[in-house]
């Protein structure tokens, strides 16, 4: 049977638990960031991402966000280092965000709310596919960027300018050439801690890397984000906004900083 959930009063975050009981696990994302709780980790090593532009496929519209895949038959695009051990490999990112400027990122930093996060998804080579992997404590790497207000920022445009095409939810289009690289900010540092994923099956799985230096959204390019639809065409239109889940317990995990 197939778990029709979302992010409205009816399916959304708070529901979640009723068909996805591991909501209120041990290792739930997203969390509250507080860097004075972060203890600086010297032992973690820089993060090594490797992309290769020739690997982006496609951009769907999920009906919970868009997300843009990657070819990842081979290790073309990669994540190594960081908190890791081994090589994972790009599978697709996508975003989250809010109806206004105030809200729409999923983790959040000492409280502060940031009007979009990306999160780019990979998967560990020592299982056989993204299923596999997404099962495993240590089945995936995600990487956090938030997005705050600011210049329109060239890198996205890309990426915006493809969502007209896939308005509604189920609609896809290709999405080729494309290095995620250019969507990061100068420096990579980070914080980390073990978590899940924030979407139904919320299975805890996910080392988590978010990166504490942003990248600029303009108001206009938000604009873009919203204009796209939480439901199909021929359905009441319904706009995809505020797709974020709230921050969940630490429950007593650590957060690490690879800086200081
Ligand atoms: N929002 S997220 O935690 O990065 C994330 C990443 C990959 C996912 O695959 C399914 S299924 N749900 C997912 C949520
Ligand atoms: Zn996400």
């Amino acid at each position: 049977m197939s778990h029709a959930w979302g992010y409205g009063t009816q399916d959304g975050p708070e529901t979640w638990a009723e068909s996805f009981p591991v909501a209120n696990g041990p290792r739930q994302s997203p969390i509250d960031i507080v860097p004075t709780q972060a203890q600086h980790d010297p032992s973690l090593k820089h993060l090594k991402l490797k992309y290769d532009p020739a690997t982006a496929k496609g951009i769907l519209n999920n009906g919970h966000s868009f997300q843009v895949d990657f070819t990842d038959d081979d290790n073309s695009s990669t994540l190594a280092g960081g908190p890791v051990t081994g090589i994972y490999r790009l599978r697709q990112f996508h975003f989250h965000w809010g109806s206004s400027d105030d809200k729409g990122s999923e983790h959040t930093v000492a409280g502060t709310k940031f009007p979009c996060e990306l999160h780019l998804v990979h998967w560990n080579t020592k299982y056989p596919n993204f299923g596999e992997a997404a099962s495993k404590p240590d089945g995936l790497a995600v990487v956090g960027v938030f997005l705050k207000i600011g210049s329109a920022n060239p890198r996205l445009q890309k990426v915006l300018d493809a969502l007209d095409d896939i308005r509604s939810k189920g609609r896809q289009t290709t999405f080729s050439n494309f290095d995620p690289k250019t969507l990061l900010p100068a420096a990579l540092d980070f914080w980390t801690y073990e978590g899940s994923l924030t979407t139904p099956p919320l299975l805890e799985s996910v080392t988590w890397i978010v990166l504490k230096d942003q990248v600029s959204v303009s108001p206009a390019q938000m604009a873009k984000f919203r204009s796209l639809l939480f439901t199909s065409e021929g359905e009441a239109p319904s706009c995809m906004v505020d797709n974020f889940r709230p921050p969940q317990p630490l429950k007593g995990r650590k957060v690490r900083a690879s800086f200081k």
